[in-house]
């Protein structure tokens, strides 16, 4: 039964308003909700981003699902913007990946991608990953689609299959998923421009690009990827990356000066902090209900 304002039907609708639809990794509930002022019709939940910066893990596949629902709450809580979500491989066998794909609706998220990876995962843009066969990969397709809950739900499949068996690899395993039941194509770790159309005409639903920093695909513009066909551009961990180093400066600044007084101008004011939470109004939500006791 399709859910008519479903967090996944959300999704489809961003994707049909905006060309590529820009999807910008949020770490956690705040960083949702500035993105959601700021604009972007569409955010995602980085696998590496609640290894890194929620358990200081690294994104080797350490994490659990009960690690990744708990931030996607804390997310889906406080915004409505569609939620991408990276459950890395799915957290096993097709009973898990089910209850992983029934679990991530329950909770709220608009979308999900599963990735080809042994169980022991690395960064995408890593040197030495391995992958499972493409058969293992449809069972995981599979197993995936058929737990949907909700028709709209984007059940996306990533393949990191380039390092290993080139593009054509890419293009068999992309066609086979979207045979068994992918809404969509996350070809990771393209290094050249023009690999993306020949994915995108081979596949014939929408395809994601990950721009992520400091990795093996160049840093395309939206109009360039545009261009090539590609519906969906990744931008993982840009956000957070930048807080990690402006936090990093502050903390050595005051250990340094003593003082904060030279990084002030590094941090989000009060005042700024107060605009994204909507502060006030529940300041004045507590003066209405407790006037009358003082
Ligand atoms: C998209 C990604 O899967 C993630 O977890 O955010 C990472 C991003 C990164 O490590 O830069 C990946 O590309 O594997
Ligand atoms: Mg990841």
């Amino acid at each position: 039964m399709s859910q008519s304002n479903s967090a996944g039907r959300r999704f489809r609708d961003a994707l049909a308003v905006e060309k590529p639809l820009q999807i910008l990794g949020t770490v956690n509930a705040y960083a949702a909700m500035m993105a959601t002022q700021v604009g972007y019709k569409a955010i995602y939940l980085s696998g590496a981003g609640v290894a890194n910066y929620s358990y200081g893990l690294p994104d080797l596949g350490m994490t659990s699902l009960d690690d990744v629902l708990t931030d996607v709450r804390r997310i889906t809580s406080q915004v409505d913007t569609p939620l991408l979500v990276d459950i890395d491989t799915g957290w096993g066998g097709a009973f898990n990946i089910s209850r992983t794909i029934k679990e991530m609706i329950r909770a709220g998220a608009a979308a999900v991608h599963i990735e080809d990876q042994v169980a022991q995962k690395r960064c995408g843009h890593r040197p030495n990953k391995e992958i499972v066969t493409q058969a293992e990969m449809v069972d995981r397709i599979k197993a995936a689609a058929d737990a949907k809950t909700d028709p709209d739900f984007v059940l996306m499949a990533r393949t990191d299959a380039l390092q290993q068996e080139g593009l054509q690899g890419v293009i068999d395993r992309a066609c086979a998923c979207v045979e068994a039941g992918a809404d969509a194509i996350f070809a990771e770790a393209m290094t050249d421009i023009t690999m993306y159309r020949k994915v995108v005409d081979a596949v014939g639903v929408p395809v994601l690009a990950n721009i992520t920093e400091f990795g093996t695909t160049p840093y395309y513009t939206v109009d360039e990827l545009g261009e090539q066909g590609i519906g969906m551009v990744l931008y993982p961990l840009s956000a957070t990356r930048a807080m990690q180093k402006a936090a990093l400066e502050v903390m050595q600044a005051i250990r340094k000066e003593g003082t904060q007084v030279n990084v002030l101008d590094s941090m989000q004011k009060r005042s700024e902090l107060y605009e994204f939470l909507n502060y006030h109004s529940f300041e004045n939500k507590l003066d209405q209900l407790f006037k009358s006791e003082k």
